[in-house]
């Protein structure tokens, strides 16, 4: 057998991997510390936080959220950020699922010491993925599931009172949203996508410190820590559309592994027509969270469960929006008649 080739940081050690991103062949701990100080730059680049600042780490126990608390836990301490962590976790409500990757979410909460808060779509909304499923079947779940999460999300950094939301969205998700969004013709999403950090003003920000970040090295980097992560996929899941986007990136990837990376700075280079309509920025008149119309996204689906018309709200339905408005002005009427 040869023998292994030496690290090319000169090192000393044996190499044990060849990075994906950047083809070095590294040992173990020059890897960490390459893969570690990526991120960091990220952060201290992108001026994701400030000394003091309180920090909820979207936990799901997935590879991702899970390199993302060993991490910023292990930056945090190197670098004296100053930051407060918390990890804060969605249960969806999907049996078989989210309970057992919890499971290993309370773990972590364990092994690196952050304290977690869970909160799930039963006590915020009154519907469990199982029983959104149960009414709508399995083609456009997804949709209550990601407006559910997104706000569900927003919800919980405000009990805790936290400056920003920092989720493990890596290098390939981003390029497989600019991808997407091409696809689509989504020039709002297109323009958003590859941000570092979102929201802000009246709403909690949100950051990508992975953002630069391959799947593949998230993946080698758990594996060489023995972390201990969630591996299977949500039983109701397989998002068609993003997985042909994901074997595609895949596919790129074998023959030129910077197309992730080329992917995405194409998309930070975009630039938006000023002619072109944007969505605006409001707060739903009913829940007061983030919304790009009168009642958000969240509020127009969850009605239709409650009405039995799971399907309002799902696709651009103008059908839902005269339900919605008509409602408020019931609304309004018995405000104005009850007193
Ligand atoms: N149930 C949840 N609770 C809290 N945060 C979540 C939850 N689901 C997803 N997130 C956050 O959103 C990010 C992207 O979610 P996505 O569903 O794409 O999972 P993923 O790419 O498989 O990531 P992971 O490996 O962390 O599960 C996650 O890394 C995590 O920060």
């Amino acid at each position: 057998m040869p023998p292994f080739p030496l690290c090319s940081t000169k090192c000393g050690k044996n190499a044990i991997l060849k990075r994906p991103k950047t083809g070095d062949t590294l040992c173990k701990e020059c890897f960490f510390l390459a893969f570690e100080t990526e991120i960091h730059d990220t952060i201290v680049n992108g001026k994701l936080f400030k000394p003091g600042d309180k920090v909820a780490i979207g936990a799901s126990g997935g590879k991702d959220s899970t390199v993302l608390a060993y991490v910023l836990k292990t930056l945090n301490e190197r670098y004296k950020y100053g930051l407060d962590l918390f990890l804060l976790s969605i249960d969806e409500g999907i049996t078989g699922y989210r309970d057992d990757s919890l499971k290993t979410v309370t773990r972590n909460r364990d092994d690196y010491g952050i304290p977690l808060k869970i909160l799930s779509y039963k006590e915020l909304y009154g519907w469990t993925m199982d029983s959104i499923v149960a009414e709508i079947g399995r083609k456009n779940n997804c949709t209550f599931c990601g407006v559910f999460r997104r706000q569900a999300l927003d919800r919980g950094a405000a009990i805790l009172e936290v400056d920003c939301i920092a989720t493990g969205h890596n290098a390939d998700d981003i390029a497989e949203t600019v991808l997407m969004n091409i696809l689509r013709g989504d020039i709002a999403r297109l323009q958003r996508c590859t941000s570092l950090i979102t929201a802000g003003a009246d709403s909690i920000m949100r950051c990508k410190p992975l953002k630069y970040a391959y799947e593949k090295e998230i993946v080698m980097y758990a594996y060489f820590n023995g972390l201990v992560y969630f591996s299977t996929e949500c039983i109701y899941a397989p998002n068609a559309y993003r997985g042909y986007a994901r074997a595609f990136l895949k596919d790129l990837e074998k023959i030129r592994p910077s197309s992730i990376i080329d992917i995405i700075h194409s998309g930070e280079q975009l630039q938006v027509r000023d002619n072109v309509k944007m969505p605006e920025r409001r707060n739903c008149t009913r829940c007061g969270f983030v919304s790009s119309q009168e009642i958000c996204k969240a509020c127009v689906l969850l009605e239709g469960l409650n009405r039995g018309l799971p399907k309002l709200g799902i696709g651009k339905s103008n059908k839902a929006k005269k339900i919605m408005s008509l409602h408020v002005d019931k609304k309004n009427q018995q405000q104005s008649t009850d007193f």
